[in-house]
């Protein structure tokens, strides 16, 4: 490892969450980081990387003692500090609106638990009014989930229920959620004129009436964590967005969010909106300021930076992005980016999820969704943190820093270093050297050029060359073993059972 990735113990900062101490040994940053989630001595790193990568298997978790701070307390309406970001995840909600990723009640459930391990914020679990199965499990959730709280930490999810600004809506989310130690509702109202004209058919003040009263109404069942929030904010009027926001303040809202909805706004247009709305909605600084961004264009995770960017302090997000039509902004997008710019280019703000359990999340919510990720998906995708093309191999080999800019341990991705190398037509002799030599075989450079000759002829004919495929061309040598007895290949796939068939 490269000791310049070795950080020193000053570098422990004064106000994480949990500082990971290792015993006699430096300390290395990424792994402080995984724990802290904090930005952590801005002088010690470079714009580089996120947080120091380095070789593979250098340090284990087992060398960590945590040293626990417990979670902050929970205001409605406040942050801990100003540079908290808080993480109100709707896999569960608007997540399961994506077409074919309905969930079954024990699915729900088992994904609030995995949600809970990740430390997001709040949860936001269901549409309770929506049918009986569904309140069941919205109160399933708040009953258990909703009330486990750590022992360690304190920490215990707040569980949010989604509601028109209906009184029927609203009634049976308080039902749903009254169990759980925090409830919160989020009500929204649709605010855009196509929304207000053809949708709800009503008239401005008609729909200014239905927020304000839908927000008493939740505060007189019991709600003190009310969210209003604009759909189809977007596309809305700014000056009708701050007097609906203002009123829904003034009627007890906590928290406002202002949705792009149908996913048309460019990060600088939605960034200056969340700012017009904090410079002239009456009463916003003493509220939360949500954003909520939908992928329609691909801007999802950049039109929520850009939101935190202008000052709001909480983000709407799915894991894997799932939602409606191109889905939501990905919670683990949004994560990481905060966490790997947050401090140089966003003033320090941060989040406290568990970066360790974003890949067991996503895979999670794979399986049960059955919507799975490309391998070229940020953060989760199968490719992140592999490496076929032989300079960056070569790097890598060298310096994991060199290609990448966050570390797998970071995520909660165990990659062994040959794992995360894989051999196929692009790669170089570096990288081909390094798996013989893990193999055992350790080549001088004649025996290497002539075996990669060979290597590189054999990717004529696979995609993937396998530590057996390595092995063979070691061992047998010539072109005619590696094209097995009678030297034929079939459907591309070279037939030697000395060579492998995966491909
Ligand atoms: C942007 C979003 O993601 S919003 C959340 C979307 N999620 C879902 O729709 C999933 C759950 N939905 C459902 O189970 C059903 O749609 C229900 C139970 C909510 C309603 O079902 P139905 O009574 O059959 O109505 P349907 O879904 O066909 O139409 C929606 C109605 O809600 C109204 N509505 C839509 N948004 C709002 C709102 N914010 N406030 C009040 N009424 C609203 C529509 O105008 C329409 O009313 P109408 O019947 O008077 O024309
Ligand atoms: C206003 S946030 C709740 C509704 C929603 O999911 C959306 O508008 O995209």
């Amino acid at each position: 490892m490269a000791s310049s990735l070795l950080t020193s113990p000053t570098m422990i900062p004064t106000t994480g969450s949990t500082v990971a101490v290792r015993s006699g040994l430096p300390f290395r940053s990424s792994l402080l980081s995984l724990h802290l989630n904090r930005p952590y001595n801005k002088s010690s790193l470079s714009i580089s990387c996120c947080s120091p990568v380095s070789k593979m298997g250098e340090a284990s978790a087992s060398d960590l003692k945590p040293v626990v701070e417990r979670w902050p307390e929970y205001i409605p309406h406040k942050l801990p500090d100003k540079n908290y970001v808080r993480v109100f995840d709707t896999t569960l909600r608007d997540g399961e609106q994506a077409p074919g990723g309905a969930l079954t009640p024990p699915q729900k459930l088992e994904i609030a638990r995995q949600l809970a391990k990740l430390r997001v914020d709040i949860m936001e679990v269901g549409f309770p009014v929506s049918s009986e199965e569904e309140f069941e499990t919205v109160k399933t959730i708040a009953k258990t989930v909703g009330n486990e709280v750590d022992e360690e930490t304190g920490y215990v999810p707040v569980i949010c229920a989604i509601a028109r600004s209906k009184p029927e809506d609203i009634k049976a989310a308080w039902e749903a959620v009254k169990y759980a130690k925090r409830p919160k509702i989020l009500i929204f109202t649709s605010t855009s004129d196509i929304h207000m004209k053809y949708k709800l058919k009503k008239s401005k003040e008609e729909v200014i009436e239905m927020a304000a009263s839908s927000v008493r109404l939740a505060k007189s069942l019991g709600f003190v964590d009310v969210q209003f929030g604009c759909e189809d904010g977007g596309r809305s009027e700014k000056e009708f967005l701050c007097k609906i926001l203002g009123e829904s303040i003034k009627a007890g809202a906590t928290t406002v969010n202002v949705a792009d909805t149908v996913g048309i706004n460019m990060p600088e247009e939605y960034g200056e909106l969340v700012s017009y709305l904090k410079a002239n909605t009456p009463g916003i600084d003493d509220v939360i300021f949500s954003v909520h961004c939908h992928n329609d264009l691909g801007f999802a995770t950049a039109n929520t930076i850009a939101g935190v960017c202008a000052g709001a302090r909480q983000i709407e997000v799915t894991v894997n992005g799932i939602g409606e039509r191109s889905g939501n902004a990905p919670l683990e997008e949004v994560v990481m980016a905060l966490k790997c710019r947050g401090e140089y280019l966003m003033d320090g703000v941060y989040t406290r999820i568990n970066t360790r359990q974003i890949m067991a999340t996503s895979q999670l919510v794979q399986e049960y969704t059955g919507l799975y990720v490309q391998p070229h998906k940020p953060i989760v995708g199968a490719n992140c943190f592999v490496h076929e093309s032989g300079i960056h191999q070569d790097g890598i080999l060298k310096n994991r820093s060199t290609y990448q800019i966050l570390s797998p341990e970071d995520v909660g991705v165990v990659n062994s270093q040959s794992s995360s190398i894989v051999l196929g037509k692009l790669s170089g002799r570096h990288a081909v050297k390094d798996r013989l030599k893990e193999m055992g075989y350790e080549l001088d450079d004649e025996k290497l050029n002539d075996i990669f000759s060979k290597f590189r002829e054999l990717t004529k004919h696979k995609k993937r060359i396998t530590d057996d495929d390595l092995k063979a061309l070691v061992t047998c040598g010539d072109e005619n073993s590696l094209n097995g007895a009678n030297g034929k290949e079939t459907n591309g796939y070279v037939t030697s059972p000395q060579i492998s068939s995966v491909v």
